[in-house]
Formats: C-alpha cells, structure tokens, sequence
C-alpha cells in the first residue's frame, strides 16, 4: 500500500507542529481571533490533529464532533473560512510539505468548505 500523507511527513511529530503553528497564527489574526475566543484550545488542537491525521490517511483516532455540527453556531464567512485555508497551507510550507502534497491537502480542505461554512 502506498505510504500516507500523514506517514511521509513524520506522522504525530510533524503534525502537531502544524497544527500548534496554524492555532498560532489564527489567534494573531484579527480576523479570525474572535471565534476562538471562549474555546479550549488545548482540546480544539488535540480534536484538529486526530483530524487531520485520519484525513491525511493516519490512524483513526478523531472523536470530535462531526464537521457541520462543530461549526453551526459559529456564523463564518467563505473569507475566513478562506483565510483559514490560507494560515493552514503557510503553516503545511513552513514544515517542510512540498508544493504538491500542500496543494492537494489544500484541495482536500477545500472540499470541506460546506459543511463549515454557515453564513453567506
Ligand atoms: C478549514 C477547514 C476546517 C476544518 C477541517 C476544521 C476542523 C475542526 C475540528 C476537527 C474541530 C473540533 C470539533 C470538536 O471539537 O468536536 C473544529 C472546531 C472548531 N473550529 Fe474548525 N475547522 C475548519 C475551519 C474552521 C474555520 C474557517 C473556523 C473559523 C473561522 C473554525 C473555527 C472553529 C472553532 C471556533 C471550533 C471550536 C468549536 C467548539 O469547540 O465549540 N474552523 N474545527
């Protein structure tokens, strides 16, 4: 079977790194900050990184809430859902992921936009 993702770029280590890396530069945008604002991050990053590594073809280990029910009440944009995809394809470049494999998780985050985003 092919290598994942998830495994070709180091698995929990890499990944974590993105994922803390990405938190970091949500919470020092003064577009997004306020979402995040009254939310537990320390358990948002533990849920985004189970995520991400089931999505990138890793273990299964998310047990999170389903997309479109964790995001509902949180009236976003397609600009901040874009801006997202953004911080999180900078914070995927920083580690070391090549242009190809970034373009296609990028792709892959894309796909996700409707279930995510609630406001027009
Ligand atoms: C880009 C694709 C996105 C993915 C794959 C994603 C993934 C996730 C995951 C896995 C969780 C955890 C769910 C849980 O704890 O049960 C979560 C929660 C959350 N997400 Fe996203 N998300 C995305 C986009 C966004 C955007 C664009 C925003 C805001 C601008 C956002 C804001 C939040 C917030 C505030 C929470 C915490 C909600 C809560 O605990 O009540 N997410 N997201």
């Amino acid at each position: 079977m092919a290598e994942s993702l998830f495994e070709k770029y180091g698995g929990f280590d890499t990944f974590t790194q993105v994922v803390s890396n990405f938190y970091q530069k949500v919470l020092d945008s003064e577009e997004l900050e306020h979402y995040f604002r009254d939310i537990n991050m320390d358990s948002l990053m533990a849920h985004q990184t189970n995520f991400i590594a089931k999505a990138l073809g890793g273990p299964d280990a998310y047990e999170g809430r389903d997309l479109r029910q964790a995001h509902i009440n949180l009236d976003i944009t397609i600009p901040h859902f874009q801006e997202v995809a953004e911080l999180l394809e900078e914070s995927l470049e920083e580690v070391g992921v090549d242009s190809d494999d970034v373009v296609s998780i990028i792709q892959l985050v894309g796909s996700l936009q409707d279930q995510i985003v609630t406001q027009t």
